[in-house]
C-alpha cells in the first residue's frame, strides 16, 4: 500500500496552509512586560467546571496523544470568553528526551519541556466542526509542564501512553477522571487571540495560557515517548511536536 507521507515540519506548512503567515498565528513568545493587566478579567473570573466522568479514551493521533472528552457538563466561561465553551479534547506538545524545549508558547523566551492544551468549542455553534474555523470558535487553555515531582493527577493518563504506541491506536478510559486536576492551583493567565498551532492553523482560538507551570516527573515526560510516529527514517519516538513562536503582528496580550 502507499506509505502515508511523513508529515512536513512547521517551516513548510505555509505551502499548503497560507494562513501560516497570517495575522493571528500561534504560539507566541509572551513578553510579560508588554502584557496588559485587564481588571475586567478578574472582575469576571474564568469559570472551569469539568465533570469527573467526561474522559472517554486516549488515542495516538500521529502527532500527539489525544484524550477524547464527552463534552457533557464540561464547560468554561468568563474571563476573556463572551460565551460558554465545552471541552472536546486535550493533548500536549513536547521536546527531546531530557531537554527543556518542547512547549509551544514561551515566556520571555523561556521554554518548558512540554505544554498541555485543553481544547474547547463555543456553544453558539452547533458542533466543533462548525466552530473550528470561526474567529470566536475555540478556546484553548495552555498549561506548561515543568520537570519535577510526579504529577499524581497526570499519572492515570501518562500510564496509558504505552498502550497506544501507533497512529490510530486507542484505549478506553474506564476510570473517573477530572481534567481540572491538570490545572495549576493559581489560576492567573495570559490571554490573546490566536490560532491552531498545527494545520489547518485556523485563526479561531482565544488562548488562555496559565502563568504557573505544573510539575510532572522526568518519567512522566519520558512516557510521552512511548508514543511513536513516522519519521524520515521510519517509525520513531514521537517528540519535538511543537511549533515555534510566531510573529505577534501587533496583538495585545492581556493578563490577570
Ligand atoms: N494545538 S492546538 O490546541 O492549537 C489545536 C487544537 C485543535 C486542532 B484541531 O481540531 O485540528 C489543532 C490544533
Ligand atoms: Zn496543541
Amino acid at each position: 500500500q502507499v506509505a502515508s507521507p511523513v508529515p512536513q515540519g512547521p517551516n513548510k506548512w505555509h505551502e499548503q496552509f497560507p494562513i501560516a503567515k497570517g495575522q493571528r498565528q500561534s504560539p507566541i513568545d509572551i513578553v510579560t512586560s508588554n502584557a496588559k493587566v485587564d481588571k475586567a478579567l478578574s472582575d469576571n473570573p474564568l469559570k472551569v467546571s469539568y465533570s469527573n466522568n467526561c474522559c472517554q479514551s486516549v488515542t495516538n493521533t500521529g502527532a500527539s496523544f489525544q484524550v477524547v472528552v464527552d463534552g457533557a457538563g464540561t464547560e468554561i466561561s468568563g474571563g476573556p470568553l463572551d460565551s460558554t465553551y465545552k471541552l472536546v479534547q486535550f493533548h500536549a506538545h513536547w521536546g527531546p528526551l531530557g531537554g527543556d524545549e518542547g512547549s509551544e508558547h514561551t515566556v520571555d523566551g523561556v521554554t518548558y519541556p512540554a505544554e498541555l492544551h485543553l481544547v474547547h468549542w463555543n456553544q453558539k455553534y452547533k458542533d466543533v466542526g462548525e466552530a473550528v474555523d470561526k474567529p470566536d470558535g475555540l478556546a484553548v487553555i495552555g498549561v506548561f509542564f515543568s520537570r519535577g515531582k510526579e504529577h499524581a493527577g497526570f499519572k492515570p493518563i501518562s500510564d496509558l501512553f504505552a498502550k497506544v504506541p501507533r497512529k490510530a491506536d486507542k484505549v478506553d478510559i474506564s476510570f473517573n477522571y477530572d481534567p481540572a486536576c491538570l490545572l495549576p492551583a493559581r489560576r492567573d493567565y495570559w490571554t490573546y487571540l490566536g490560532s491552531l498551532t498545527t494545520p489547518p492553523l485556523f485563526e479561531s482560538v482565544t488562548w488562555i495560557v496559565m502563568k504557573d507551570p505544573v510539575e510532572v516527573s522526568a518519567e512522566q515526560l519520558a512516557a510521552l515517548r512511548n508514543l511513536l510516529w513516522e519519521t524520515p527514517s521510519g517509525e520513531g519516538q514521537m517528540c519535538n511536536n511543537y511549533r515555534p513562536p510566531q510573529p505577534l503582528q501587533g496583538r495585545l496580550v492581556r493578563s490577570t
